[in-house]
């Protein structure tokens, strides 16, 4: 697992965008995956990083043509056009500004069918096998609460889990309310998530964690071993991870654990730079 720590929120995004940018540009279509694959994130987090997206798009350095999205998570009997609602946030925050193909996004509908629980895990089931359609996901991007939690993979939840419906946990309630008037009581209490297991398939993994508030889900996540309670730690397991992280979120890092990282980078920069000088001599 990499972890890639930067001063600010700005700086994670610009990181991430390049990244992300740089792997559509560098994906070859073949018959079985012909378009790339991405599973997106909502949340504060990831703003910076849909806003430095956004901007490479608009400065053509990259296109979402041949992009294909999944989304993570969406509330459950909240209509979609609701301000707070997971497609209303996408839609607005990100695919409004590029030029992706209305068909190639996809989103989780939690008001599926008669919205009986039974259609319900029908449209779960139906998004495991629309993402299976494409080859799967090449590149997962992720934000986290502040227990850990991956998409609405709540603590406890099962680290082999698909998309189902889960009831949220009165924390992350708690902190969604901030979009709710501050009012836990219009918090929808349910939600469809993909599953911990979802992600972890993807072929990469991207975590963005920023903020004071996410320094001790961090330290679980690198420093502590693979837990349910804190289901982003389950990124230890995957082969091709990468954390994003700010120094804010750093502090719950033992000193030598932020050294290690930064020295790892520090020596890929002069390895990178030796590779450029090459190049030009
Ligand atoms: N389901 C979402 C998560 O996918 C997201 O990572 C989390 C953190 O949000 P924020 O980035 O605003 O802290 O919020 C919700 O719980």
């Amino acid at each position: 697992m990499r972890l890639i720590i930067k001063e600010d929120k700005a700086q994670c995004g610009e990181w991430a965008s390049n990244y992300i940018c740089s792997r559509i540009n560098n994906f070859i279509p073949t018959k079985e995956r012909p378009s790339f694959v991405l599973g997106l994130p909502t949340g504060s987090t990831p703003l910076p990083t849909y806003a430095a997206l956004i901007s490479l798009y608009k400065s053509g350095k990259v296109s979402f043509k041949n992009v294909v999205t999944f989304n993570m998570d969406e509330y459950v009997n909240l209509p979609r056009s609701h301000p707070e609602s997971y497609y209303t946030f996408m839609h607005e925050n990100f695919f409004n500004h590029v030029d992706i193909k209305q068909e190639n996004i996809h989103m989780l509908d939690g008001n599926a069918g008669d919205r009986s629980l039974a259609a319900l895990e029908a449209e779960c089931e139906a998004y495991e096998s629309k993402i299976k359609s494409f080859g799967g996901i090449h590149l997962f991007l992720g934000g986290i609460g502040p227990d850990g939690h991956i998409a609405f993979n709540e603590p406890g939840s099962s680290l082999t889990s698909l998309t189902r419906i889960k009831t949220l946990a009165y924390d992350t309630i708690v902190a969604n309310s901030r979009f709710f008037d501050n009012d836990i009581e219009k918090v929808p209490k349910m939600a469809l998530t993909v599953g911990v297991k979802t992600v972890m398939d993807a072929d990469e993994v991207m975590i963005l964690i920023t903020g004071h508030n996410k320094a001790m889900a961090l330290h679980m996540c690198i420093e502590e071993g693979v837990n349910h309670m804190w289901t982003v730690s389950s990124i230890q397991e995957h082969r091709r991870a990468v954390v994003v992280c700010d120094r804010e979120a750093t502090s719950e890092l033992k000193v030598k654990t932020v050294k290690y990282f930064e020295g790892l980078l520090e020596t890929e920069e002069f390895m990178e730079r030796g590779k450029k000088r090459k190049v030009e001599e």
